[in-house]
């Protein structure tokens, strides 16, 4: 049995891909192809849904699926942990529904950001710079959020990492307190660099993406997880078991 798959924002430039992978899989079908002009509707009757639009949309989209009692794996940025928090109390305590919402599709970025959690307790000065495309439309980038985020948990012993001068604007936005900081310029894909000051010495953790090939395998392991989870998973380091490494 294939799972038919709704995926929404088809039309773009993840969703064209996702649409090729999910139609070059034996276990899985395109049950609908949705873009901005389309009604949620043609969800309805999917086993799972594929969310890949915009930060401002991919809330409604995710509601949409969980009222309809549909599994959705959301590859959309603009996920912060308040976005976060919402979904989980949505789903409430005993949920029967999947939630899967992966920042990032690349395993060299999920493990650059597992690099940066580690390092994160022994730093108290630490900056991200994250570069991409001049289409991408949000910023700081999803990728960028999480491991920030990830980062604050990583030091709750410590506290919150410093950022002095934070009041001036070319310091960068600070996302649970550490600056980042949001190139978008021609001639880039994604990368991300973390930084790390320490006495008389910087760590980095940097990681670049050169084609949007990097995301296959992690689209499909999410997707193919998606009809066994239960509640809000985070990350494809969770799906992976890095969390626990
Ligand atoms: N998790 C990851 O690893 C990755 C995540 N991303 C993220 O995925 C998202 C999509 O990126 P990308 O494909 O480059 O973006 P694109 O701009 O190429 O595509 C956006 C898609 O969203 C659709 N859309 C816009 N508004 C709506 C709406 N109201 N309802 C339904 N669909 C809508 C567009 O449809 P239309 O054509 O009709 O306007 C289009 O299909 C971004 O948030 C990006 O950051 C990107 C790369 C990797
Ligand atoms: O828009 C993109 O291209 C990307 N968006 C995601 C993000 O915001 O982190 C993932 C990756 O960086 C590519």
């Amino acid at each position: 049995m294939a799972y038919a798959v709704a995926v929404v924002g088809a039309t773009g430039r993840m969703g064209t891909l996702a649409i090729r992978l999910i139609e070059q899989a034996d276990d899985l079908e395109v049950h609908a192809a949705l873009g901005s002009a389309d009604p949620i509707d043609a969800i309805e009757g999917a086993d799972l849904v594929l969310d890949l639009t915009l930060p401002a949309v991919s809330p409604g989209i995710v509601d949409a699926a969980i009222a309809r009692g549909i599994p959705v794996l959301v590859g959309t940025s603009g996920w912060t942990a308040e976005r976060l928090a919402r979904v989980r109390s949505r789903l409430g305590d005993d949920p029967q529904q999947g939630v899967i919402v992966i920042p990032n599709f690349s395993l060299g970025s999920v493990l650059a950001t597992r690099l940066a959690t580690i390092a994160a307790p022994w730093f108290d000065s630490i900056e991200i710079i994250e570069a991409h495309h001049a289409g991408k439309s949000d910023s700081p980038s999803g990728t960028a959020i999480r491991t920030a985020e990830l980062i604050a948990e990583a030091r709750a012993e410590q506290g919150p990492v410093a950022a002095p001068h934070a009041d001036q604007r070319a310091r960068g936005q600070q996302v649970a307190s550490v600056p980042v900081h949001s190139l978008r310029m021609d001639g880039v894909l994604a990368e991300q660099q973390v930084i790390f000051g320490g006495t008389g010495e910087t760590l980095r953790v940097s990681h670049q993406t050169v084609s949007d090939a990097s995301y296959e395998a992690g689209i499909l392991l999410a997707l193919r997880a998606l009809p066994a989870t239960r509640g809000l998973v985070v990350g494809l380091d969770t799906l992976l078991g890095l969390d626990r490494a």
